[in-house]
């Protein structure tokens, strides 16, 4: 960062992405303008939080907490309007750090698709592509929205506890400036210049104090904290004041009164906390903003959840679903959704304790009656009141899954497409809830190329004869629907459900059977497909067959005996020559590359590889076999089919070179 020093004020460059990130609001790209002061608001809002708790467990802090609240204040001359609460606040360094980067690891992706989705606007294309504003309204921007409207902010603040105050100002191009005061208020105050007003473009009169009153009463009302807007000085002609109050006491004694009066400012928010209202009383739309100020959404949640028990430990909860999910949802350490609340009271975010892993989707609020407002996440972690809690919120955020599914079926396809993968995870560590995610689980299947299949569509489907549940496992469904180990299962009509989420490899090999149907890969083990007469008519050709292939396996079992573990005909091909297929119980590479990814050694499994003895190449070679007496050349072929074998199935060659030597030799004699 670079930085030029004149006397007091230091001028700095925003990083890339926060530049971007500035054009992007400068240069307003989302429609809804009004929502800048939810933003400020909300910030505000934290900052007062985060100064409570820091009291709390500080008594030796220097701060004032006796009125902690927010101002709104505007100022129709200078066309300016100020947020400013007196919370936390912020150091110089904090200042620089939080409001001149942008740390968040995934911006850099996020902007790639937020200006190609812009691009995208421009030029009139309307694809599938998300627009800008849902986008953005994902991401969330905070502090930034204040350059829709205005094209200078300054924020002056000093953080509770520090002598010396900021203040920051930028134009929103690319640098701002700060400077070190002496003497600033304790918390923090942003002052927006405002941009000309232009109801076309959505940008209006933001201070005017109606204007204001709507905007928090629709988006913040459920703060706690007091918003306090200055009332508007009134101008009274002459002998007209209203009611005097005070008293007559002269001229100049009134006109004090009418403007003391005047001047007494007017909270705009009802502070009443949405979970503890009847809920007959909350409208969705308040829901919503709960919910946006809760998790830095700016879209609507896909399903809101309700939920309060009673008895010997009380609580209230408000559960949000997202209508997307985080861009980071599979980043260690990014942020798990719900706040917990002691008695109305905000005491931390990021409750890890109150949701398993698999729903950190899961945003919202938990107020416990009767816990210490100084219980700390190692004092949860370990709480058996809590663990009960969070037991109950999982099975209700399942059970509202499992009745979006029948009640709502397209919003459970959002929900599946944004979630279904982590939920999956689940299936490893939920064992209590392992039958209810196996049952609001969906699956992509050879059945439908586009709608997916739940494990009880599919077992109603199954075929007469079928015993188990198949499924393939990969990178993509093209990679797997064409794989070998599919032409056996496609001959026969059976359906194979395919998996290609990288957890997929995992959950499968831990949940034995859904509803005493096996779960089988198809490219495990032997196939035995079909009803009891054609498997016996099958066994005794596969008998034959043996035999006139005897000698031939076991040489190449030999030849290839490094690698594999046996070759063997195969009751699964119909068109390819060969196939490699891992032993029933036996970890697959994929599994096996996983675990090493995450650092777990496991041993190597050797697998099998199998022939088809209709194939004319495989037929040729048991012919040549058995008329050669030098197999050297064979042996190469064998080599060969067993890279082909490899790459049909999406795998790695060990050694591609040799492999390619060997086929440009062949190619070329065949010239
Ligand atoms: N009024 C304030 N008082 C104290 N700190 C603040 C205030 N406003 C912003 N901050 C600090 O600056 C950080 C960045 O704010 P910003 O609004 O840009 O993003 P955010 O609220 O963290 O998240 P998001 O970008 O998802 O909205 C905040 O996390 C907070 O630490």
């Amino acid at each position: 960062m670079s930085s030029e020093t004149t006397e007091t004020t230091e001028t700095f460059e925003f990083q890339v992405e926060a530049r971007r990130l500035l054009q992007m609001m400068v240069h307003s790209i989302y429609s809804n303008k009004d929502v800048f002061l939810r933003e400020l608001v909300s910030n505000a809002s934290d900052a007062l939080d985060k100064l409570r708790l820091q009291a709390l467990r500080d008594d030796s802090l220097d701060a004032d907490i006796s009125d902690l609240h927010i101002d709104i204040e505007a100022d129709k001359e200078t066309r300016t309007l100020t947020v400013r609460d007196n919370g936390i606040g912020m150091s110089r360094d904090e200042v620089v750090e939080l409001i001149g980067t942008i740390a968040n690891s995934g911006t850099a992706q996020f902007l790639e698709k937020l200006s190609d989705a812009q691009q995208a606007k421009d030029a009139g294309e309307s694809g599938d592509s998300p627009a800008a504003e849902e986008l953005i309204g994902q991401f969330g921007i905070g502090f930034y929205s204040g350059f829709m409207v205005a094209d200078e902010v300054t924020l002056v603040t000093r953080r509770a506890g520090e002598k010396q105050g900021t203040r920051w100002k930028s134009a929103g191009e690319g640098s701002y400036t700060i400077e070190t005061l002496q003497d600033a208020p304790q918390g923090t105050a942003v002052t927006l210049h405002l941009k000309p007003v232009d109801t076309e473009d959505r940008l209006y009169d933001y201070t005017s104090p109606w204007k204001i009153r709507e905007i928090v009463k629709r988006y913040s009302d459920f703060i706690t904290w007091p918003i306090r807007m200055a009332a508007e000085p009134v101008d009274v002609p002459a002998g007209q004041e209203a009611d005097g109050e005070e008293g007559e006491t002269g001229q100049s004694g009134e006109d004090e009164a009418t403007e003391a009066a005047a001047r007494e400012p007017e909270t705009l928010n009802s502070r009443k906390a949405l979970w503890a209202r009847p809920r007959s009383e909350v409208s969705e739309e308040e829901y919503h903003e709960l919910y946006k100020h809760l998790s830095h959404d700016w879209n609507d949640p896909l399903e809101t959840i309700r939920l309060a028990a009673e008895g010997t430990f009380e609580y209230q909860a408000l559960l949000f679903i997202p209508s997307q999910a985080p861009h980071d949802l599979f980043q260690q350490g990014a942020k798990r959704g719900v706040h917990l609340y002691v008695k109305r009271v905000f005491i931390m975010d990021d409750c890890e304790a109150l949701l398993p892993p698999y729903l950190r989707f899961v945003k919202g609020v938990v107020d416990a009656q009767d816990l210490s407002l100084n219980v700390s996440r190692e004092i949860l972690q370990q709480d058996r009141q809590i663990q009960l809690m969070h037991r109950r919120l999982a099975k209700k955020v399942l059970s509202t899954v499992k009745e979006m599914r029948t009640a709502a079926p397209e919003r459970y396809a959002t929900f599946w497409r944004e979630f279904g993968s982590v939920l999956k995870e689940g299936l490893l560590s939920d064992f209590e809830n392992r039958e209810t995610l196996l049952e609001v689980a969906s699956f992509a299947s050879t059945h439908d190329k586009d709608e997916p299949t739940t494990l009880a569509q599919y077992v109603e489907r199954m075929k007469e004869g079928q015993e188990h549940i198949y499924y393939v496992t990969g990178d993509s469904r093209s990679a797997v629907e064409n794989s070998p180990h599919m032409e056996a299962f496609r001959a026969q009509g059976i359906e194979v459900l395919l998996l290609t989420d990288p957890v997929d490899e995992v959950w499968v090999e831990a949940v034995p059977d859904f509803g005493g149907k096996q779960l089988r890969s198809v490219s495990k083990g032997e196939v035995d497909l079909g009803t009891e007469e054609e498997k016996q008519e099958r066994e005794t050709e596969r008998e034959e067959r043996q035999r006139e292939f005897a000698d031939l396996l076991s040489w190449m079992t030999e030849r290839l005996g490094e690698d594999l573990k046996e070759v063997r005909l195969s009751a699964r091909l119909t068109d390819s020559p060969a196939c490699i297929v891992s032993d029933t119980h036996d970890v697959t590479p994929a599994l096996e590359r996983m675990y090493r990814a995450m650092g777990q050694e496991v041993p190597h499994s050797k697998r099998i590889l199998e022939l088809n003895p209709q194939h004319a190449l495989v037929k040729g070679l048991n012919r040549a076999y058995g008329e050669q007496t030098d197999h050297t050349e064979l042996g190469e072929t064998a080599d060969l089919l067993h890279g082909m074998a490899l790459l049909a199935e999406g795998g790695e060659l060990e050694d591609p070179s040799g492999f390619v030597k060997v086929l440009a030799d062949r190619l070329e004699r065949t010239l």
